[in-house]
């Protein structure tokens, strides 16, 4: 078995100003002694010990890098870095985002009681309760027919203008949920400012009977207002006049004068708040098209399986509590062990979105290197997350888990049952995520290897120069969450799992989890060069790169 600890110690970057980290360390040193396959053998319980279920999720723990003194560690570590009492900050609505003075309230969204929130001084539940009947009132008159387009027809495709945020968690949610798609509703996304993104949506839409969302939280991103522009003028280029954009333009925004500029009229446009931040914006208005695909009740019953999530992080005791388990295992491996990337493979084909919303919701929260006092972190935070669907990664990347120098450990994410019974196709789908977590823990020794070319008849020489190609390190950690099946109440549970073990993970890492103003710089410079690629005569000022490729976007586009 080779030993992790020399690949992966100078990426090492401990949080030294917890006490329980230097234990933490000795712990690494203590774990590199052994490995899964021996911690497996020792202990007939592990697998009992090291898994929990919550909200209708098993997470199975075992194949980690730990034992029970590790788990106690983490868990002291959380207390040391007060995770409990930011829970309780997160859910009652402090600021938790201090660079914009907001709170994080996504939780408040999918609350299922009616107890008052309060931000400066007004209890928010009113006005959500109220737009969640705007919501069920919408979706029933586009289903049952009442809502028509210019000509009279009635709504077939709901096309969704928004971008980030307000694109990647409705579309994974309902690509996630394609069984629970009403038959008669398309859904359709435009999301990029490339002219491909919205010229390809056309191909498939009708005028007469589409309905567009424009979801923006700010009203002001580029790319979305440019779509949204695009959109009304091809509806006139069709043949509807401006008086009928209003039956197919809807807008969700927390910018409500700027939907009204663009020509919404008031009564379609859907309140966002401040203190729901872009990539946890599905469980609001955001959310509109997953209520207009799948129907109000499958809406609902997302908002409820998040929600039960929501009260066991609330509730359980960080060494049972399953979004702070994995957070906490996360920064195990980050900061103690030098893995910089973490994979998202989900074993079920609906679910391959998952793991760019989850790019969005890890890498936009915690993609940070100052703490909250703006103070330099000395030590490593926000791996980047990446992955796709399972079996499809095994005929790709899955040779540089088993066999690479690098240390990424892995999320599977496995539906028990499929919505789909055809043949034993579930069965070898979920054999495969199973083998794959068993290679990745168990791997093959050098002996093992050299046995089975034996057995193929190769000659000594021969077995002496291939077998080390055929060693498999194994000792690579993954967890695996299970779920029944695909439902809306899993999925919710499962997106809900994922914010608030970022949120452990920010926590731990001392920065502020809510803002993003990384993002900012990009669409700044964006402002200053677009001029310079549509007027030829102004001045090329930048930097040389810079100047060069302007030079010869207009070389190119003039030579047409
Ligand atoms: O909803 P919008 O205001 O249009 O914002 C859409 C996206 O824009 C930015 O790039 C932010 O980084 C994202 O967090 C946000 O989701």
């Amino acid at each position: 078995m080779i030993n992790q600890s020399n690949r992966t110690i100078s990426g090492v970057t401990p949080l030294s100003q917890y006490p329980s980290s230097e234990a933490l360390l000795q712990e690494k040193q203590a774990i590199d002694q052994t490995n899964l396959k021996a911690l497996f053998a020792e202990d007939s319980k592990r697998f009992e010990q090291f898994s929990l279920k919550a909200a209708g999720l098993f997470l199975d723990y075992s194949k980690n890098l730990m034992t029970p003194e590790t788990l106690q560690l983490l868990g002291k570590l959380a207390e040391e870095a007060k995770l409990p009492e930011a829970i309780k900050r997160l859910f009652q609505g402090d600021k938790v985002n201090h660079t914009e003075q907001r709170p994080a309230l996504h939780m408040a969204l999918r609350k299922q009681d009616d107890e008052a929130i309060w931000v400066d001084g007004q209890d928010v539940m009113p006005e959500i309760k109220a737009t969640l009947a705007k919501i069920a009132t919408l979706t029933q008159q586009v289903h049952s027919g009442k809502w028509r387009g210019y000509t009279g027809k009635p709504i077939t495709h709901i096309i969704n203008i928004g971008i980030g945020g307000s694109f990647l968690g409705p579309k994974m949610i309902i690509e996630g949920l394609t069984p629970y798609i009403k038959p008669d509703i398309k859904h359709h996304y435009i999301a990029n400012i490339d002219p491909n993104d919205v010229a390809e949506a056309f191909k498939h839409i009708d005028p007469e009977t589409s309905l567009f969302i424009v979801a923006s939280k700010s009203f002001s991103t580029i790319e979305t207002k440019l779509n949204a522009e695009t959109c009304r003028q091809w509806m006139l280029d069709q043949g509807a006049k401006a008086e009928d954009i209003a039956k197919h333009f809807l807008a969700v925004s927390s910018n409500v004068d700027k939907a009204v500029e663009f020509g919404i009229h008031p009564d379609n446009i859907y309140p966002m708040w401040d203190w729901v931040g872009g990539r946890y914006s599905l469980w609001s208005a955001i959310g509109l098209p997953i209520a207009l695909t799948l129907g109000f009740d499958n809406f609902e019953a997302l908002l409820k399986g998040a929600y039960q999530m929501d009260e066991h992080f609330r509730t359980a005791p960080i060494t049972e509590n399953m979004p702070a388990l994995l957070g906490l295992i996360g920064v195990w491996y980050h900061n103690y062990h030098g893995a910089t990337a973490h994979a998202v493979l989900p074993y079920d084909q609906y679910l391959s979105e998952l793991p760019n919303h989850l790019q969005q919701v890890d890498m936009e929260s915690n993609g940070k290197s100052v703490n909250h006092d703006g103070e330099t972190l000395s030590y490593s935070s926000g791996p980047v997350i990446w992955g796709d669907t399972g079996t499809n990664g095994q005929h790709a990347y899955h040779q540089l888990l088993h066999q690479g120098t690098l240390l990424i450990p892995v999320d599977f994410v496995v539906p028990a049952q499929s919505h789909n019974d055809i043949g034993d196709h579930h069965p070898w789908l979920f054999a495969n995520a199973l083998s794959q977590s068993q290679a990745l823990m168990a791997g093959k020794t050098l002996d093992e290897a050299k046995a089975e070319l034996a057995e193929q008849g190769l000659s000594t020489e021969e077995i002496e120069k291939l077998a080390p190609h055929k060693v498999i390190p194994g000792n690579r950690p993954s967890n695996t969450i299970l779920m029944s099946k695909v439902t809306p109440e899993t999925l919710g549970a499962l997106v809900a799992l994922y914010e608030h073990k970022v949120f452990t993970q920010g926590m731990l890492w001392q920065v502020n989890s809510f803002d993003q103003w990384g993002v900012e710089l990009g669409k700044q410079l964006g402002n200053t060069l677009f001029p310079k690629l549509k007027d030829t005569d102004s001045p090329l000022d930048q930097d040389s790169s810079t100047n060069g490729l302007i030079s010869l976007f207009r070389e190119i586009n003039q030579g047409e």
